[in-house]
Formats: structure tokens, C-alpha cells, sequence
């Protein structure tokens, strides 16, 4: 079954459509032309096209991961833990979910969640994932693991036989993979950006180590491929839908899974290529993942509804996209290529995220900011950017309330609400309920992400793009810290380094944000969603 797409009460504007015909576009977009998406965008998109030919070029991968992943379950090696961040760790979490094969996936500086990470050792085996081998995120778990296994009694030699590293040629990843004996090293095709690398290496090693079918994989990748000349393709009317939905006003697209098979966590993978791609020069497609088709943010006048796994649901407007994972990832990526040219943007850069990036080491160097409470209600410490919450009684009982009312009231037009928890993802699980109760409050989009993990996805489109944002960011206190060997940071410092980065990013751009701090975060989570019952 290859991919395939319905779609119901959708407008699709027939100059759309006529002019990629007109354009040929489906033929030079496989024939990589990299002028598809006008002159700024030529020298970036001429070393960003190689993800259409890994259908093809990652065949040569999959016997040799089946003999590696024999080699570590000979070994008693089966917990495989992949240290990546965005493009690094978001497909092979959705490879290995829908495959039902165990996979940990390390894409937080969250000291609990970095120390739950860092045990049972005795059967991990570590893939660390990183295309620049810049990121600091991936580089410290890195750091934490060589010092975990050191301290578990390894020897060298048997520290670097339980690494695996995945980098682009040429990397500073490469060179340290050399220099600390990994037991293996894939060298990435460079002309494949992250958010485009599904089928590359970085999807294809940690999944295939973990178990999964990488094999089926890149058969139904390939098997989309050898249709995608065609001008009538399904990912070509992806994109074009896509881009009819943004021209006709329906800028946010929801995301859920369905259908007897689902694929697992789509969306997640899903969010960071459109929102990357298309969340610049103030404009952009921004995801809003729901947790199930019927989940609140689904459906309002600037909302398309996508299905992954079943038909269009009526009454629309809403898509439906059908097929197997490897058709998806093939199918939506060249469908957010197509997307970025009616856009008129350049679906391959990402030039807003070295900013918090920036701002996260200069904190580091300078010491994090002391930024009083304006208030603390229970286990929730309330901070706000200027005027927020001006005339908002926080002494009153029902202070939170006040400031959350506040923060919803901000929501601009055709704005949206983005929910950023710097927790721990399992521990913490339940502040992603904060998203559908908070949508449930408001008609506008509300997005969640955990941090710093969205930074690498959602992030580029808060700075990039329509400065229409509002944003709740919420951080927790933690228990034990975790030192980052040889460096002069924690990951605890490290973490508030980066949310408070982000918030410096969110600020430079007069965007209103709630800042809550749990003092408890078990007790913190349910003082907020009482509050939003
Ligand atoms: O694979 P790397 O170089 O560690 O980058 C991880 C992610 O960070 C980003 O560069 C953006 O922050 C993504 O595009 C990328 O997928």
C-alpha cells in the first residue's frame, strides 16, 4: 500500500494547483533543481536535497545494523538509549513506537530524566546522534554516559564498545568518535538537513539497533519515490493542500493519529519539519499536535485538520493521509518542500535557532538571572513579562486563575498559545495535559511542547515566524543535580540556562509569556489543571 490522501470541505484555489503544473514542478523537484525556491533560497536547497535520494541510498544500511544489533544481543546489549535532539531523535522515536520495539530517548537536560537514563547500564548500549555534533544537549549526555560507565568499571576499550555515534562527516562528533573508540560510526549524508534525515542514518541506526523493520522502512519509502515525478502524486497534493489550506487562511495545522494501525507519535516527528521549514519571515505553518482526532484545537476558522492513518473526516475541512511510516516520512517531506515554494520561503534553513542557542551560553558564562517571584500560590511561583498581569490582584486566592486569565486574554487573532514545560517528560507526563485543558478555554491554536526538546522543533517558528505568539513556559525544581563532566555547568544549570535563554528570545520580541515555576511539580501540575477544570 503506498501513500494515499483524501480531503474534505478543503478549498484549494485552482491557480495553486495550476501553477506547480505549469511550473513542472514535481519533475524538477526530484531531479533536485534547487531553484525551486527563488535565489536566496538556491545555495541552502543545492546541499538540502539528498533526502529524496535516501530510499535508494540507505538499502547498503540495513544488513549491515541487522549484523550489528545481532553482535550487541549476543552481547546481552539489548537497551539501546539514543542521545539526539529534533532531527537527531524525533524519527526513530516514532519508528520504534509504532514498531512496538523499546527505544529511550534522551532529548532533555532534565536532571531526573538524565539520571533515569543513566541506568541499568550492564545492557545499554548508547547511540549518540548529532548531523553538526554541536548540540550541547547531545554533547552532555554524551559526556554523562563516558563518566557513568567509567564509574560502573569499564575499561576503555569496553566503554568505547558500548557507543555508537551518528554524525555527518567532518563533524567534531566524528573526531571525538575516533578518538574515543566508538564501536561504530555512520557518517550521514551532509546534503540531508535533520528535520529531513527520517530515512537517513539518524533514523534508520537507533531503530534498527532497538529492533524495528528498517528493511519495510525503505521499501515503502522507495516505493513512494519511483511515483513522485508524477505532478498527481498523493505527497504532491499534500502539498498542495498544505499550501491551499495557508493561502486560504487556515495557517495552523492539527495533527492526529487514527486508523486501525495508527503510526505512533507522528505527530511529534511531523511538528518539527513543517514548523522548521515554514516558520520564517514572519510567516509559516504551525503545527498543533492533539492527542486524539477528537481532541480539542481541531477544528476553527484558521485550523486544517490532518489525519495520519485515515481517511478525511467530514464535515472538514480536513486531510487524511493513508500509508505505511516510510511512505509518511517520504510523502510529508516532499510535500513541505512543495508547501515552502507556494509559501515563498526557503524550506531548508532554520535561522532563528541559533538565537537561544546564543542566548543559553551567554547565561551559562554570566550566571543565571535572579528574577524574584511577583508572587508564589502554593507550589507555583509566578513570574511575567512587563504588563502581563498589570491590574491582576496574585494575592487574592484565586491569583493564579487571574494570571492564567490573563494569559489566555493576550491571545491575539489568529494567534496561538504555546505551552513550554522544561520537566521531565516521564516523571512529569502529566503537565502535557495542560494542552487540551487550556484549548479547551480558548478558540485559538494551543501547541505543547517539552523543553528544551521543542526549541529544536517548534522554536524556529516562535521567533520566525507571525509574531502572533503567547507563551506559558513552566519550569520545575529537581532533586539531586547531575554535574556535566569537565564542564563548568550542570544539566540542572544548563536547563534553566536554556529556558531562560528562551524566554530572553521570547522578550526581545515583546512577546507576552507566563513564567511558572514548581517549586513541587507533582503538586505545581495539579494545582494548575484544578485550576483549569
Ligand atoms: O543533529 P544536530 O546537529 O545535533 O541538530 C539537532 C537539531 O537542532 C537543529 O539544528 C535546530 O536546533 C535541528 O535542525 C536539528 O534537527
Amino acid at each position: 500500500m503506498s501513500l494515499g490522501l483524501t480531503s474534505t470541505g478543503l478549498e484549494v484555489p485552482e491557480p495553486v494547483a495550476a501553477q506547480l503544473r505549469q511550473d513542472d514542478v514535481a519533475a524538477r523537484l526530484v531531479r533536485k533543481d534547487a531553484t525551486l525556491w527563488g535565489p536566496d533560497a538556491e545555495n541552502e536547497a543545492a546541499i538540502r536535497l539528498g533526502w529524496l535520494d535516501l530510499p535508494a541510498s540507505s538499502r547498503s544500511l540495513v544488513t549491515q545494523l541487522a549484523q550489528l544489533r545481532s553482535e550487541l544481543v549476543a552481547e546481552g546489549l539489548d537497551r539501546v538509549v539514543l542521545c539526539g535532539m529534533g532531527g537527531s531523535s524525533l524519527a526513530p522515536e516514532v519508528i520504534c513506537r509504532t514498531a512496538g520495539v523499546p527505544l529511550v530517548v534522551l532529548d532533555t537536560t532534565d536532571p531526573g530524566q538524565v539520571a533515569d537514563a543513566l541506568t541499568d547500564l550492564a545492557r545499554t548500549v548508547v547511540v549518540i546522534s548529532s548531523k553538526s555534533g554541536g548540540t550541547v544537549e547531545t554533547d552532555s549526555q554524551r559526556r554523562a554516559f563516558l563518566a557513568a560507565f567509567a564509574e560502573a568499571g569499564l575499561d576503555e576499550q569496553a566503554i568505547g564498545s558500548r557507543f555508537v555515534v551518528v554524525t555527518d562527516p567532518g563533524s567534531p562528533l566524528a573526531e571525538t568518535a575516533a578518538a574515543m573508540g566508538a564501536r561504530a560510526v555512520f557518517l550521514a549524508d551532509p546534503t540531508v538537513g535533520g528535520r529531513y534525515s527520517a530515512l537517513s542514518a539518524f533514523g534508520l541506526v537507533p531503530s534498527a539497533l532497538a529492533g524495528a523493520d528498517v528493511a519495510a522502512l525503505v521499501d515503502d519509502a522507495e516505493e513512494l519515490a519511483e511515483r513522485l515525478a508524477d505532478p498527481g502524486s498523493a505527497a504532491m497534493e499534500l502539498g498542495i493542500a498544505l499550501g491551499a489550506a495557508f493561502r486560504t487562511g487556515r495557517d495552523k495545522l492539527a495533527l492526529a493519529e487514527a486508523g486501525e494501525t495508527p503510526v505512533q507519535g507522528f505527530g511529534d516527528w511531523a511538528e518539527q519539519l513543517i514548523a522548521e521549514s515554514t516558520g520564517k519571515e514572519g510567516r509559516g505553518i504551525l503545527p498543533v499536535v492533539l492527542e486524539s482526532p477528537e481532541a480539542p484545537g481541531g477544528s476553527a476558522p484558521d485550523v486544517l485538520l490532518a489525519l495520519v492513518g485515515a481517511q478525511a473526516p467530514a464535515p472538514g475541512p480536513s486531510i487524511g493521509v493513508t500509508g505505511p511510516l516510510g511512505a509518511q516520512f517520504l510523502g510529508w517531506e516532499y510535500a513541505t518542500a512543495v508547501a515552502g515554494r507556494i509559501l515563498g520561503i526557503n524550506p531548508f534553513d532554520q535561522p532563528n535557532v541559533t538565537e537561544s542557542k546564543e542566548n543559553t551560553q551567554a547565561i551559562l558564562g554570566a550566571g543565571l538571572p535572579d528574577e524574584q517571584p511577583m508572587a508564589t500560590i502554593g507550589a507555583v511561583e509566578i513570574r511575567a513579562t512587563r504588563g502581563l498581569l498589570d491590574g491582576v490582584d496574585l494575592s487574592s486566592h484565586d491569583g493564579l486563575s487571574l494570571a492564567m486569565d490573563a494569559l489566555l486574554a493576550a491571545v491575539p487573532t489568529r494567534g496561538y498559545l504555546a505551552v513550554m514545560a522544561y520537566l521531565d517528560r516521564v516523571r512529569d507526563a502529566r503537565a502535557g495535559e495542560l494542552r487540551a485543558a487550556l484549548a479547551r478555554r480558548i478558540e485559538h491554536a494551543v501547541t505543547f511542547g517539552w523543553g528544551p526538546r521543542f526549541l529544536h522543533s517548534t522554536g524556529q517558528y516562535h521567533k520566525g515566524g507571525p509574531q502572533v505568539g503567547v507563551f506559558l513556559q513552566v519550569t520545575g525544581a529537581y532533586g539531586p543535580d547531575l554535574p556535566v563532566p569537565d564542564q563548568p555547568y550542570t544539566f540542572g544549570t544548563l536547563q534553566a540556562a536554556q529556558a531562560a535563554g528562551d524566554r530572553k528570545a521570547l522578550a526581545d520580541r515583546d512577546r507576552p509569556l507566563l513564567h511558572l515555576h514548581l517549586t513541587d511539580r507533582a503538586a505545581g501540575i495539579g494545582q494548575l489543571l484544578t485550576i483549569l477544570r
